[in-house]
């Protein structure tokens, strides 16, 4: 009979065939670990069936690494990795990837990357090894580095000049967001979670919805919650890196992926959507460039739409010049302005509130909506992980996939943890969550929306959909 393990192997291996096909369609190698990332060299996921190869992979690898490592080094070594967005900060922060961009494929001495950085190179040296150990970086001779597949990730777009000369413009350009979202990871997502715990067990806040009592708050030592703390004057370099770190989460999963589903070029000429909460506006501008035919209005908290402005200025001047992006100071838990839209828009918003407050949101957008407005929830949908067969979630809404992975995976997530981590960040940021569909259904139909229809692009929650309600 064959061992688990071998089965393990052998899933892997026969997926691994999908693959390769796809670098032979492509006519690439599949990618090195040890080059810088080039567009391009990525699998192609927007392709159902290496996207399955994928995901069975990734499951299968994991448990086979769980099974092979003694419990004791998985759930230490697990635990112990918080460590690791620490140190990425650190290479984030002082430009090391993009020191080491310049440097090019021989890499640089520790000492000679810490004269450029201005810090400790013995410190500087522990970090970088910890972090190469990790697949982040290489060690190319002894304490000489360079970058890597995954390391080159965080380069900014600007030289290192630039960098140093003017710290206010890091993260400009686009490619900076993901160093913002590193930046955020390493800064208030583990201060939060290392309060998690004391929060959690606090009559005071254990079964709080509020917003100012989660577990960054008490992190933070501030009564306010997150989004009152940004306003703050001496906060403001946290929430500009905040605005650009969502267009670093929008890199985590294709643009297509979440603008994909709803029929945007269906809309009538001139019909209005609105962004609700929708921060710097990138969502919007992306559509907006697609489709000429809508007008966007995109509406934040006064400092953050200002933020957009400026961007969306340089991003697409003749957007904002002919009225087709525009920004709007709002709050979204009073009376919606825009009456009567043909489309309101929610996107990474409903997923930062308790169901107390997100209930709120909702029913100021049934207020103002019209019969035939339609509302676009866009966040992850979040699968159970016990096997399929154990689910009767009495919810069908056309669109809804089912997590399904070959024998002898065990772990319907498909290793696949950010849906669940993205819960829990929720959780730590501002008392909020993902939601399953059948949260969703429920959440909706309190507000006065029916669910009528969703655009999920996997069945694992990787990616987000789309989430299409009408007025009831
Ligand atoms: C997770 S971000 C999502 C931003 C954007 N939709 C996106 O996907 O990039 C949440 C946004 O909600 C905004 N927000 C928080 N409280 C708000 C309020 N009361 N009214 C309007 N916007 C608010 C924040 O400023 C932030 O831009």
């Amino acid at each position: 009979m064959t061992s688990t393990i071998r089965a393990l192997a052998e899933v892997i291996l026969q997926n691994i065939d999908a693959l390769e096909a796809d670098c032979a369609r492509r006519g690439v190698e599949a990618p090195s670990m040890k080059e810088p990332f080039k567009p391009g060299s990525e699998f192609s996921l927007n392709d159902a069936d290496v996207q399955k190869a994928s995901t069975v992979i990734v499951a299968a690898a994991q448990q086979l690494i769980n099974t092979v490592q003694p419990p004791q080094v998985n759930l230490v070594m697990t635990a112990y990795s918080t460590t690791l967005a620490g140190a990425i900060r650190v290479a984030a922060e002082f430009h090391i990837a993009d020191i080491l961009s310049e440097a090019g494929p021989a890499g640089l001495h520790v000492k000679d990357i810490c004269s450029i950085c201005k810090a400790d190179p013995v410190k500087i040296g522990q970090v970088l090894r910890f972090l190469a150990s990790a697949w982040i970086f290489q060690e190319v001779k002894p304490d000489v580095y360079s970058n890597n597949r995954n390391s080159s990730i965080m380069v900014k777009g600007l030289s290192v000049k630039e960098l140093h000369e003017s710290p206010e413009t890091k993260y400009s350009k686009p490619e900076g967001s993901t160093a913002a979202l590193l930046g955020i990871i390493g800064d208030e997502t583990i201060k939060g979670a290392s309060y998690l715990y004391e929060t959690l067990s606090d009559p005071k806040t254990a079964f709080s919805g509020e917003a100012n009592e989660a577990p960054l708050c008490k992190a933070l030592n501030t009564d306010l919650s997150c989004w009152q703390l940004y306003e703050q004057p001496e906060q403001q370099e946290r929430q500009h890196r905040f605005g650009v770190a969502m267009q670093g989460i929008s890199r985590l999963e294709p643009i297509e992926v979440t603008t994909k589903g709803f029929d945007w070029s269906g809309l009538k000429k001139d019909a209005v959507v609105v962004d609700v909460g929708g921060g710097i506006g990138s969502f919007s501008l992306a559509l907006a460039k697609e489709h000429p035919q809508v007008k966007f209005v995109v509406q934040d908290r006064g400092p953050v739409v200002e933020d957009g402005l400026e961007r969306a200025k340089v991003f697409f001047p003749e957007g904002v010049d002919s009225g087709r992006l525009s920004f709007q100071e709002h709050n979204f838990f009073e009376s919606e302005p825009i009456k009567n839209a043909d489309v309101y828009m929610l996107k990474f918003i409903i997923h930062d509130w308790s169901n107390k407050y997100s209930h709120i949101i909702l029913k100021r957008l049934r207020e103002a909506a019209a019969p035939h407005s339609r509302l676009i929830i866009v966040d992850k949908i979040i699968p159970y992980i016990c096997p399929p067969s154990e689910v009767n979630e009495d919810v069908s809404v056309p669109g809804v996939w089912k997590p399904e992975l070959p024998e002898p995976i065990v772990n319907m997530s498909g290793g696949i943890i950010y849906p669940h981590l993205s819960s829990v960040v929720m959780m730590l940021w501002c008392n909020g969550q993902e939601r399953t569909i059948g949260d969703f259904n429920e959440l909706l139909a309190e507000a006065g929306w029916k669910l009528e229809q969703v655009h999920q692009h996997d069945a694992f929650g990787q990616n987000s959909s789309q989430i299409i309600a009408v007025p009831i």
